[in-house]
């Protein structure tokens, strides 16, 4: 993992490494500012995670925060031009812009769902607003036990607008927990994210979670990424559509990725009881 050195070029707001193999690590970068979301963070995300997703390299994604805590949401210093004042003759023409700006700002994290990688998001400490946009487009959720989540945007006077009314739903199977959290902007602590399914696991500090997370992103790395990529995408297909059309999507997907030769080296190593860390698959 790295150790929050500062962002690396050409990022301002991220730090991007490669701790292991076919592992990258992304880090959010402004600790100073706890994190805080300015106007470089969200376009470098996309930058970020477009490259990641092209990258043949790369099998798996860690995601975690650096400093005290893991982000404190938007950077509400520098929220002011663009979305206060947007720009525009009348109100159709303010309003079409705005239009175009949110888009951008809910492609920040969309990319990270986009991105057939598996993304591991390991969050310490706070992790407000944006935050929780943030986290819930990602695949699988760790957190430290003195993680806390907020949805927090209706303290700063906005519905929440990049993700977390579409997503969070869909990923806490309470309606009612979801609405009261979204309504009332209540810190949710670690043991109850972990309770209602928003996390996967609660580690009892940062260090081991960081540990943890690199081992997951370790297991999934030596999967085949045929499978592990078609595994991702199918998923969030499934979310998203009946079971009758995800069944399709998947035989249709499938009757080309069945033809991958990591069938076979997967099911043999199966046979021969062999780890599959031992198997060479082919870059995708
Ligand atoms: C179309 C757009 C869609 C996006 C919407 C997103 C919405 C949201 O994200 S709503 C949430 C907004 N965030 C907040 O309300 C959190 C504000 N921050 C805090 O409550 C505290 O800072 C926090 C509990 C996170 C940490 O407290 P701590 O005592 O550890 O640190 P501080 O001394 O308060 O802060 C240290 C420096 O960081 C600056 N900072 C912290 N948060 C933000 C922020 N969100 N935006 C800008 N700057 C932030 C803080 O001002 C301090 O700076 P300095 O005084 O220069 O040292």
């Amino acid at each position: 993992m790295s150790t929050s050195e500062g962002p690396t070029a050409p990022f301002t707001t991220l730090s991007v490494s490669h701790p292991q193999d076919s592992i990258t690590h992304v880090e959010i970068c402004r600790p100073e500012k706890r994190n805080a979301m300015n106007k470089a963070f969200w376009h470098e995300m996309i930058d970020c995670f477009n490259q990641i997703a092209e990258n043949s390299e790369c099998r798996a994604v860690v995601f975690s925060g650096a400093g005290k805590l893991f982000t404190s949401g938007i950077d509400l210093m520098g929220m002011a031009s663009d979305i206060l004042q947007p720009e525009g003759d009348d109100t159709a023409r303010i309003s079409w812009n705005l239009r175009r700006i949110i888009s951008k700002y809910q492609e920040t994290f969309s990319v990270i769902e986009k991105c057939p990688k598996p993304v591991i998001v390991a969050v310490h400490g706070a992790c407000i607003g944006g935050g929780v946009d943030l986290i819930t487009a990602c695949d699988i959720r760790l957190c430290t036990q003195d993680a806390w989540f907020q949805v927090k945007e209706v303290d700063i006077g906005l519905a929440a607008d990049v993700g977390t009314l579409q997503r969070l739903p869909r990923v806490i199977g309470s309606r009612s927990l979801v609405n009261e959290l979204a309504l009332t902007a209540r810190k949710m602590y670690a043991d109850e994210a972990k309770s209602c399914g928003l996390v996967s696991r609660v580690f009892p500090d940062k260090e081991t979670m960081m540990v943890g997370a690199l081992e997951m992103a370790g297991e999934i790395a030596s999967r085949s990424p045929v499978a592990v990529q078609g595994t991702k995408v199918n998923l969030i297909y499934s979310r998203d559509h009946s079971v009758p059309d995800a069944l399709n999507y998947i035989n249709t997907w499938n009757m080309s990725m069945l033809q991958t030769q990591d069938l076979m080296k997967s099911a043999q190593a199966a046979m021969e009881k062999k780890n599959l860390k031992e198997i060479a698959f082919s870059k995708l």
